[in-house]
């Protein structure tokens, strides 16, 4: 029996997403509005399938790739935060936190269904993405998935799922 044990990972330029957002922390403290170019890494562990790969490599970025597409030049916006509220505004989502309050052209945020945006977040609401993606084409989840996104260069967020 083989020891070997095989991953394979993307991080292209591409897997790119330049985004707005702030975050909450400290319970009692809200980010001022800034952006970030956050870049995805995505690894998968597994056995060697048919083709002797571990997942094609052109399959994981285009999934990835659709997914990062839908969080490019938008304005990131939690749904799930019991501080940062999202009201209906018309065409507008107006987005309060306290006595602060924002509002954003609808078709030009990205409501994502997590309760902060930080990295950590946003790396586990695209692992949940791809999983979906995989599942709904028929194909079998690996048996470890990693993502990774950093917010900028030298500090970065990665979460693992495993089957
Ligand atoms: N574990 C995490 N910590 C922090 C997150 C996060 O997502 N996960 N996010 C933030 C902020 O959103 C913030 O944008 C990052 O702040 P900062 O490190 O100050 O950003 P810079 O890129 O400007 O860093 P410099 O090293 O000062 O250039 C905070 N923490």
């Amino acid at each position: 029996m083989s020891d070997s044990r095989y991953k394979v990972r993307v991080s292209k330029d591409y897997l790119v997403f330049c985004s707005g957002h702030f975050i909450t922390y400290l319970g009692d403290q809200c980010e001022r509005i800034h952006g970030h170019n956050y870049r995805v890494a995505v690894e998968v562990e597994d056995d060697l399938d048919q083709n002797h790969y571990v997942f094609d490599f052109i399959a994981l970025k285009d999934l990835t790739h659709a997914i990062t597409d839908e969080l490019d030049h938008r304005m990131l916006l939690p749904t799930e935060s019991t501080q940062i509220l999202l009201e209906d505004d018309g065409p507008n989502w107006r987005v309060r936190y306290q006595d602060r309050y924002w509002s954003f052209p609808r078709n030009e945020c990205a409501l994502l269904p997590i309760a902060n945006t930080t990295a950590e977040l946003l790396a586990n609401y695209i692992a949940g993405r791809l999983r979906e993606a995989l599942t709904s084409r028929g194909l079998a989840l690996p048996r470890v998935m990693r993502v990774e996104v950093e917010e900028s260069f030298g500090q970065s967020a990665e979460v693992e799922w495993r089957k």
